[in-house]
């Protein structure tokens, strides 16, 4: 290291201007147990600290008068680094490259702790990132465009605007994509950040372990040390006290040092149970975006994105037009089971060596077919029918015998048949406790008036089209 002009003689004289500034208490906690190691040619001040936290307090607390105070005296100080760890400052713990590369980043580490041990991925184990989980990969619609929008804009890593990011959706909508599509970004524009992804779970097992391993020093330290903070699922932390108790002050450290928190959880902030109120109101302090469920053409979009990727691996492998579509029409419930259905139609494909036809979908996914179809009960085809025809439940499931009534109670039948499981015996029950062989009779003679009477023939596909809708 090349040292700048000042002296270790001037940070004595400098120490004494402190003591009167931050007074005694200050000084002799915070201050005095610095070491100055000198400065780097690149104009950084280098502070030996005793731990990361320590370092991280002093700069959060101190940096700015300490930063003030030295610039004056050395016109060439633009930085301090308060650095842990045995032996001289040498080349590789020089901020990095990248570091020195980012304006904006140098302005932020201004007065920042930004030591290699804090680096470290031994010290403060990120859990991993999924490869395929980045923005190339993410597709866009109307439903996830907002959380799309905010999580790029997190990515890009400059001022914090809105903190936290909170994220919330159902089941496999694409949260922890995101998630980890930020933290992948961040990593690729500034990997001199100390991004942190993990699941709440993960957080709490940490925190378990700090607390029966009597390390708890560690553990606040090294999350107030992180500049990015990345939590899955925070949902799951609902319920547990302590461990709610220790995320609160650890989130409220890293936001008072303005660094970026991101959220994810499968509802909004106010619709977790068990959760503590001062946590919820902090949760809804930034900005909270949800992932809606995802539409037709987003879930076409995500397929032929999947189609893309499979290129590589199943080459030559042919898609019947109206394949995709289906899909998307059909797999409506989460992305993860529409992905999931696509893998093995492939799959299936390529071991029987046949293109992908929708003879193949309904043979190799039955079972995803069958459990993704949208259940409709009885009540919805009686409430239906009724509205249809004008005429009150109550008469279309009572005794009267008058076909104003007959007919409307044949049809609710024949549609129970039709579009639910439910056997003739069970339908019979639920129309007033009728026998089976009633209800049996009831079909066969829709069946029959279809082939008749274009109205009832009519009425029928108007109302499985609603109740199918
Ligand atoms: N818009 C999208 N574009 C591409 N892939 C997506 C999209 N949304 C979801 N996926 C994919 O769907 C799968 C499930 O997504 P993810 O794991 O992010 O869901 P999640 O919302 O975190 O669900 P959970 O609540 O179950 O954790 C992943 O493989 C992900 O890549």
């Amino acid at each position: 290291m090349e040292w700048g002009q000042m002296t270790l003689e001037q940070w004595g004289d400098l120490q004494t201007q402190l003591y009167e500034t931050v007074g005694e208490n200050n000084y002799r906690n915070w201050i005095e147990p610095l070491e100055f190691r000198g400065i780097e040619d690149s104009g950084i001040a280098v502070f030996h600290a005793p731990t990361n936290f320590f370092g991280s307090y002093v700069s959060q607390n101190f940096g700015d008068l300490l930063l003030a105070q030295m610039s004056r005296r050395d016109p060439d100080v633009r930085r301090l680094a308060f650095r842990v760890g045995q032996g001289d400052s040498s080349a590789e713990r020089r901020p990095s490259a990248a570091a020195e590369a980012q304006p904006q980043m140098q302005q932020d580490a201004r007065s920042e702790p930004r030591s290699e041990s804090r680096r470290s991925s031994d010290i403060l184990p990120s859990a991993p990132l999924d490869a395929r989980f980045t923005f190339d990969g993410f597709v866009v619609g109307k439903p996830n465009e907002l959380a799309h929008a905010a999580a790029r804009r997190v990515a890009e890593g400059g001022q914090v605007t809105f903190n936290p990011l909170f994220l919330y959706g159902g089941v496999g909508l694409g949260k922890t994509h995101l998630m980890h599509a930020i933290a992948w970004e961040l990593r690729a524009r500034m990997p001199e950040l100390n991004v942190l992804y993990l699941s709440a779970e993960q957080f709490m097992y940490r925190f378990v372990q700090a607390l029966r391993e009597k390390r708890m020093m560690d553990f606040k330290e090294l999350f107030r040390s992180v500049d990015v903070l990345m939590v899955d699922d925070v949902q799951f932390i609902a319920g547990k006290d302590s461990t709610q108790e220790e995320f609160f002050h650890t989130f409220n450290a890293l936001v008072d040092q303005n660094k970026q928190i991101v959220i994810s959880a499968d509802r909004a902030p106010d619709e977790i149970k068990d959760l503590e109120n001062r946590i919820r109101s902090r949760l809804q302090s930034g900005l909270v975006v949800d992932l809606h469920p995802t539409d037709y053409e987003l879930r076409l979009g995500i397929l032929q994105s999947k189609v893309d990727s499979y290129r590589n691996l199943y080459p030559g492998l042919h898609i019947e037009d109206g394949v995709l579509e289906f899909l998307a029409h059909r797999i409506s419930t989460n992305v993860r089971v529409l992905e999931g259905a696509l893998t093995r139609l492939f799959a299936f494909a390529s071991l029987v060596g046949k293109p992908i036809t929708m003879d193949l979908v309904q043979d190799s996914l039955a079972d995803v077919l069958r459990a993704s179809e949208r259940k409709i009960s009885i009540e919805e085809i009686q409430r239906k029918v009724a509205e249809h025809y004008n005429i009150r439940l109550s008469d279309m499931i009572g005794p009267k015998r008058v076909r104003v009534f007959a007919r409307p109670r044949q049809v609710a039948m024949y549609l129970c048949k039709q579009l639910t499981r439910r056997s003739l015996p069970e339908i019979g029950r639920r129309f007033g406790g009728r026998d089976h062989t009633t209800v049996m009779h009831g079909v066969k003679r829709i069946e029959e008036l279809r082939h008749q009477d274009g109205q009832i023939d009519e009425d029928i596909e108007l109302l499985r089209r609603a109740l199918e809708a």
